[in-house]
């Protein structure tokens, strides 16, 4: 069997902070911030934490297809931004949703997070599973330490998810190419809180707060990602023309037209939405592909391409016929 999306949503913070906002609490301008990352602006919560945007793309998701709750066999947030470790947001969603009957749990994989739950999902869905949702869902503003510029102004808050169903149709995933790259992950950290036992010396310094080498990282991304591109289009036999769009993780603007480049594809068929999201981890794949099919864009017959990559350090492609 296969995995087909029946349903997208996103949810956005109401809250629109722009470059010129940041510029009058910390050092940093407008020119500075979108000639290097392509960002004017970032939604930030007011008032919600992450289970609270991923349940309302679920809400959404159950009232756009008139699915119940009831009938959902599982939930995946990808999130590394959770409400808390117990319960996971995941399980906030299916209890607020009133999914009775579906298993759900976090997956904690960065800015590869919505194409990793994918991934999980599409191994879920067989004959005893055959309908779930994947959510990505971000509170980035909580682990941001908003005295520092070079991180504070990349990163946004979001969610946005998809409603998957077991398929015997020649449409859904028709490849994959998932790696990981554990030992250059100390360039891309949050959430470290260190360990007080009585017992213990000093295990790890706390440090809750985001850093990335961005040279690194950057390098790091305009190398592995068409590499695991490449692997996902030979694995689905399809070539990198026949793709219509490529939707890649919307870390920096111009990560991504390099990577267009190194593919020698149009930019149109990389579209970005950084410039008005910001970076938002495992919400920035889903909350682009929800937005161009909102636009029309993006629809059925089409072949698609989602790619993440970030922290971990993990890249994850997927050839989608939708
Ligand atoms: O030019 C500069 O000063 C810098 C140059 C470096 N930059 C970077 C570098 C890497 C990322 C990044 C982040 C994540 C985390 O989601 C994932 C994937 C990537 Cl490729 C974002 N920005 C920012 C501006």
């Amino acid at each position: 069997e296969k995995l087909k999306i029946v349903a997208s949503a996103r949810q956005l913070p109401e809250q629109q902070v722009t470059n010129q906002t940041l510029s009058q609490i910390m050092d940093t301008n407008d020119d500075w911030i979108f000639s290097r990352t392509g960002i004017h602006q970032r939604h930030i919560v007011t008032n919600e934490n992450t289970s609270d945007l991923a349940i309302k793309v679920a809400t959404q998701l159950l009232n756009k297809t008139g699915i119940a709750a009831e009938t959902l066999d599982f939930i995946i947030v990808s999130t590394m931004s959770p409400d808390s470790l117990s319960p996971s947001t995941a399980a906030i969603v299916q209890g607020a949703i009133g999914a009775n009957n579906a298993f759900a749990f976090d997956l904690s994989a960065a800015c590869s997070g919505f194409v990793y739950g994918m991934s999980v999902a599409s191994g879920l869905l067989s004959t005893r599973y055959h309908r779930g949702m994947v959510i990505g869902a971000e509170v980035l503003s909580k682990l941001v330490d908003w005295q520092d510029r070079t991180t504070a102004v990349l990163f946004g808050d979001g969610a946005a998810g998809v409603l998957v169903e077991t398929t015997q149709d020649h449409v859904g995933l028709l490849a994959e190419e998932l790696q990981t790259f554990g030992n250059k992950g100390d360039n891309l950290i949050a959430g470290r809180f260190a360990n007080k036992n009585p017992f213990a010396g000093e295990i790890s310094p706390e440090d809750p707060y985001f850093h990335q080498n961005g040279r690194e990282v950057y390098s790091f991304a305009t190398r592995e990602v068409p590499n695991v591109l490449q692997v996902a289009l030979d694995k689905a036999n399809v070539s990198a023309d026949d793709v219509d769009y490529y939707l890649l993780h919307q870390a920096n603007a111009r990560i991504v037209s390099s990577i267009a480049k190194r593919f020698g594809q149009p930019a149109d068929k990389f579209p970005t939405n950084m410039a008005t999201n910001g970076n938002t981890s495992a919400a920035s794949v889903g909350l682009l592909y929800d937005e161009l099919v909102a636009s029309g864009q993006v629809h059925a017959g089409q072949t698609i391409a989602f790619v993440g990559f970030g922290g971990g350090l993990t890249v994850g492609a997927q050839i989608f016929k939708i």
